[in-house]
C-alpha cells in the first residue's frame, strides 16, 4: 500500500470503530469525529458484518471480553492496526495475540486497561511505591453496569505490584485474619488483595493503599467522565501504525 493509499480522502487516518453502540465506543466515535486528523470510516455493532472494518486503517475496540478476541484476530489477520480498551486479557490471551502477530509482522495492536492518563500515572506510582511498602491492597470502585470484576486496571495494578515485590525480595503481605464469609478479604491477583466495589453514582475510580510501620500510602485516581479516556485513545489511534507488534499500556506512548 502507498502512503496515499493508507490516508483517508482528506489525508487523515481512516478509524473504524468496534463496539460503537456502547457507552465507550459512542464516546470514541466523537472524538474520532472532533479530531482534524482522524476520519470516521466504519462503526460496528454486534451483530455487524466485520468485513466493513477492511475500510479502516485503525480500528478500535471496546466491546466486551467475550467478544474481543475473534475482533482481534480478524483484524490482526486483515492487516487492520487495532486499539483495544476492552479488558479480560489474561497472559494466554496475550500470548494469543503475540502468535496471531507473528504471521504478521506488519501489524500494530495497543492494548492498554487504561486510557486515562492519570490512571497509567497512578499505576506507575503504585509500581514505584511497592518496594517500601509491607502491605498493600486494592479497592477500585465502578458504575453498576461494569461486566468485570475484577477491573482490568486493578488487574494489571497488582500485577505490577507483585513484580515490584518480587524484584524487592518482599514476602506475602502480613494477614493473620481467617475469612468468616468468603471473599471478605476480596480477590487474591497475584498474591495482591482487590476489592471490587460497584455502585450507581460511579464512573471509574481506584484507590491503591499502602502500609508500613506507623504509616500508609494511599494513591487514587477517578474518572468521572469518559471523556477522560479519549486524550490516550486519539494518542494510540495516531501511534498504533508506527508501532508494529504488541504494545501492552500506554507507557511506552507517553515516554
Ligand atoms: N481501557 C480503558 O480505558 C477503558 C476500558 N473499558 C472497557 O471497555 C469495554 C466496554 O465498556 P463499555 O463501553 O462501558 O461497555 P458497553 O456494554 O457500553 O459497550 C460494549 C458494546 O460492545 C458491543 N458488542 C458486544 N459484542 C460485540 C461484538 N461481537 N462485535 C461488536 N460489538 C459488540 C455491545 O453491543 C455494546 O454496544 C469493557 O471491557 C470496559 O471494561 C471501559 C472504559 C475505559
Ligand atoms: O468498564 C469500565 O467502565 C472501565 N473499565 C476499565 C477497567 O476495567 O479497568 C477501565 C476503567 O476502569 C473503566
Amino acid at each position: 500500500m502507498t502512503e496515499e493509499q493508507t490516508k483517508g480522502r482528506d489525508g487523515s487516518i481512516r478509524v473504524g470503530v468496534l463496539g460503537a453502540r456502547g457507552r465507550m465506543g459512542a464516546e470514541v466515535c466523537r472524538a474520532v469525529d472532533g479530531a482534524g486528523d482522524l476520519d470516521l470510516v466504519v462503526a460496528v455493532d454486534q451483530g455487524d458484518d466485520l468485513s466493513a472494518l477492511a475500510a479502516a486503517e485503525v480500528v478500535v475496540d471496546f466491546t466486551t471480553p467475550d467478544a474481543v478476541m475473534d475482533n482481534l484476530r480478524w483484524c490482526v489477520e486483515h492487516g487492520v492496526h487495532t486499539v483495544v480498551g476492552t479488558t479480560g486479557f489474561t497472559g494466554q490471551r496475550l500470548d494469543q495475540v503475540r502468535g496471531w502477530l507473528a504471521d504478521r509482522p506488519d501489524v500494530g495492536v495497543v492494548i492498554a486497561p487504561n486510557f486515562g492518563i492519570g490512571a497509567v500515572l497512578m499505576m506507575q506510582f503504585a509500581a514505584r511505591a511497592a518496594r517500601h511498602f509491607e502491605s498493600v491492597e486494592i479497592i477500585e470502585q465502578h458504575h453498576p453496569r461494569k461486566l468485570d470484576a475484577p477491573s482490568g486496571t486493578a488487574t494489571h495494578t497488582a500485577r505490577l505490584v507483585a513484580q515490584a515485590r518480587a524484584e524487592a525480595g518482599l514476602g506475602p503481605t502480613p494477614d493473620a485474619t481467617r475469612d468468616e464469609v468468603p471473599g471478605a478479604r476480596g480477590a487474591d491477583v497475584d498474591g495482591v488483595r482487590v476489592h471490587a466495589v460497584r455502585s450507581t453514582g460511579l464512573l471509574a475510580h481506584q484507590e491503591v493503599l499502602f502500609g508500613t510501620l506507623g504509616e500508609t500510602l494511599t494513591i487514587r485516581h477517578d474518572s468521572y467522565d469518559r471523556v477522560s479516556f479519549m486524550p490516550g485513545v486519539l494518542l494510540a489511534v495516531r501511534s498504533v501504525r508506527q508501532r508494529p507488534g504488541l504494545t501492552i499500556g500506554l507507557d511506552a506512548l507517553l515516554d
